[in-house]
């Protein structure tokens, strides 16, 4: 299917997924990463010439845009966690797999406009994790955390869609914290702002391997502390991996 926004289109693959999976979508700016998780959400598809509207499958999803929203800012984080989740914060398996993890607990008395970026960021991801839903869509969930605050919002998705049995579809720069997360990914390749493609749901070495061949980088994994490490531009190392096809390094 595809669909058109402005003067960019995107070509929207076949593809399955599963419970208990994190689908991490991936690609450079402009190519089509938000407008496909709004797809998700319920913006409709373009209705072919010659054939008839296609209709998105309906899903009961909880989104998490990009942005964080402006709406209801005068309210403290106590009055919008009664009010938007009112049954998953009293649930003793969301309050210790999400509310304390994400330390929600220090900011209930704080109003949500007087937030820092981090914190707003900690509240929204909460309050998208306690909607009840089939599908959860998690645009940026790395933007404005720091490098901690990153690794505790990975282990919180990823505990959470696994316990709770549901499916996520994540977009996310950060490349630690999305190879950490995904079980498959979706590239979306082509011409940024333009034309682009979103591939089926592949493998996390497949896909890897398929985005950073479109970047030119190679990846090895650091022999100390084990995160991928971006390799010099026709190092040795880069230019073997490139040879062999092996953008991304990924242990079995
Ligand atoms: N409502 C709209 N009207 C017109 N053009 C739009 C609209 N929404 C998105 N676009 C255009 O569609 C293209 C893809 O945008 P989209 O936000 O889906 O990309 P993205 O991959 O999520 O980008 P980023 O990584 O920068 O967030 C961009 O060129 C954008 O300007």
């Amino acid at each position: 299917m595809t669909k058109t926004r402005g003067d960019f289109k995107l070509r929207v693959r076949e593809g399955e997924f599963t419970d208990s999976q994190i689908i991490v979508m991936l690609g450079e700016n402009g190519t089509g990463k938000s407008t496909f998780i709004k797809m998700l959400a319920g913006l409709k598809p373009d209705v072919e010439e010659g054939s008839e509207e296609l209709e998105m499958p309906q899903f009961s999803v909880s989104y998490k845009p990009q942005d964080i929203p402006h709406t209801e800012l005068e309210f403290t984080v106590q009055q919008l966690i009664h009010t938007k989740i009112p049954n998953a914060f009293k649930e003793p398996q969301f309050e210790s797999i999400v509310m304390k993890r994400l330390n929600i607990e220090e900011l209930m008395d704080r109003v949500f406009k007087e937030l820092s970026g981090g914190e707003k960021q900690r509240v929204v991801l909460a309050l998208c994790l306690g909607k009840s839903a089939s599908i959860y869509l998690i645009d940026e969930p790395s933007a404005f955390l720091d490098s901690e605050q990153r690794i505790i919002a990975s282990q919180v998705i990823k505990k959470f869609i696994l316990n709770a049995k549901k499916t996520a579809f994540v977009v996310e720069h950060d490349f630690t914290m999305a190879t950490y997360l995904a079980d498959k990914v979706i590239v979306f390749e082509g011409d940024p702002s333009v034309d682009c493609t979103a591939s089926s749901p592949q493998s996390l070495r497949s896909g890897m391997n398929l985005f950073l061949s479109h970047l030119n980088i190679t990846f090895r994994r650091d022999p100390t502390n084990f995160r991928p490490r971006i390799n010099k531009l026709d190092s040795i190392k880069d230019r073997e991996q490139k040879m062999a096809g092996c953008y991304y390094y990924l242990d079995d």
